[in-house]
């Protein structure tokens, strides 16, 4: 079984003088919860739709589960997209039963398990038009989920919704990889895909800027930063000030701007003035500054 889930190569589209997606390279392998990042206009979109089949490339390909792009594929993929098209005086079983019912038949059962896992178990059989906005997303999860696909694609998936609703998306999305599911998930919510994303890559204008583990990037290219472990903060800051370093106090840690290279000049002005830091490591980075710093123009 091939590991590779989804891989576009050179995948392109133009519209008029506007390149959408502009040469883009990426691959998402099996078990990833795969980010998918970029500021407004930047082509997640586009790119979805190509993956999807929904329009035609202008240049490059995309593969699935190791094969060029069939409707076969893309019957083993669960989409989460919009909840514009259920219908809103039904109630959200029978909107199921439609929308589920026309890849494949549904079974009951399978209808039950669902709706408990997306915990709409109770809220089954109202109208779709009296549910919250998390309550429509949950359904659109579960329509994704109905043919027990191995590859979701959720696009926004969180959009307007209040904390708890995202809260709510976040662990289904963590149940859908413990269960070994693999998922893309484009989304603004960046401390969203840090919490719940092993993978990710970040469109610029058409093109990836960044691509890899979560891990990886927020090391590779966050903030140089380096966290001190001392007794005494303050007078910490004030040396490294004078030494020429930008530095705060954050809770018992004292952050210097400074790369890694600079960590033996940090020790030796410390010690100079009687502080020898008990633990000098690199700082992680946040998502966020990473993604500013990928994209800044
Ligand atoms: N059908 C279209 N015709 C012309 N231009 C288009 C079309 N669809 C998208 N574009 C343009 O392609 C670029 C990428 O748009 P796309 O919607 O893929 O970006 P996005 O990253 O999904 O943005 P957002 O985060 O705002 O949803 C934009 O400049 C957009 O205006």
């Amino acid at each position: 079984m091939s590991d590779c889930i989804v891989k576009t190569e050179n995948l392109t589209k133009r519209f008029g003088d506007i390149a959408a997606v502009d040469s883009l390279n990426m691959e998402i392998s099996r078990g990833q919860v795969f980010g998918f990042l970029g500021p407004n206009g930047s082509g997640k979109t586009t790119t979805i739709a190509m993956m999807l089949s929904l329009i035609r490339p202008t240049a490059g390909k995309v593969y699935m589960f190791g094969q060029e792009l069939s409707p076969e594929a893309l019957m083993r993929v669960g989409t989460v997209m919009d909840t514009g098209g259920f219908y809103p005086d039904l109630s959200g079983l029978d909107n199921l039963l439609i929308f589920g019912g026309l890849h494949q038949p549904v079974g009951r059962k399978r209808l039950a398990e669902v709706l408990e896992t997306v915990s709409l178990a109770d809220r089954a059989k109202t109208k779709f038009h009296t549910y919250s906005m998390g309550m429509k997303q949950r359904l659109a999860i579960a329509l994704a989920m109905l043919g027990d696909p191995e590859f979701y694609i959720f696009d926004e998936p969180t959009n307007g919704m209040d904390p708890e609703g995202i809260a709510d998306i976040r662990g289904l999305i963590i149940r859908l990889a413990e269960q070994g599911k693999t998922v893309f998930l484009a989304s603004h919510l960046l401390a969203e895909v840090e919490q719940v994303c092993s993978h990710l890559a970040i469109l610029k204008k058409g093109k990836v800027v960044r691509q890899g583990a979560m891990e990886e990037l927020l090391f590779l290219h966050g903030r140089s930063e380096m966290e001190l472990s001392v007794a005494n903060p303050v007078k910490t800051v004030a040396i490294l000030f004078d030494a020429g370093f930008d530095s705060r106090i954050e809770g018992d840690l004292v952050i210097v701007t400074a790369h890694e290279g600079q960590a033996e000049a940090i020790g030796v002005c410390l010690a100079a003035e009687g502080i020898y830091p008990r633990g000098m490591t690199r700082a992680k980075s946040t998502l966020e500054s990473v993604f500013l710093q990928a994209t800044e123009s």
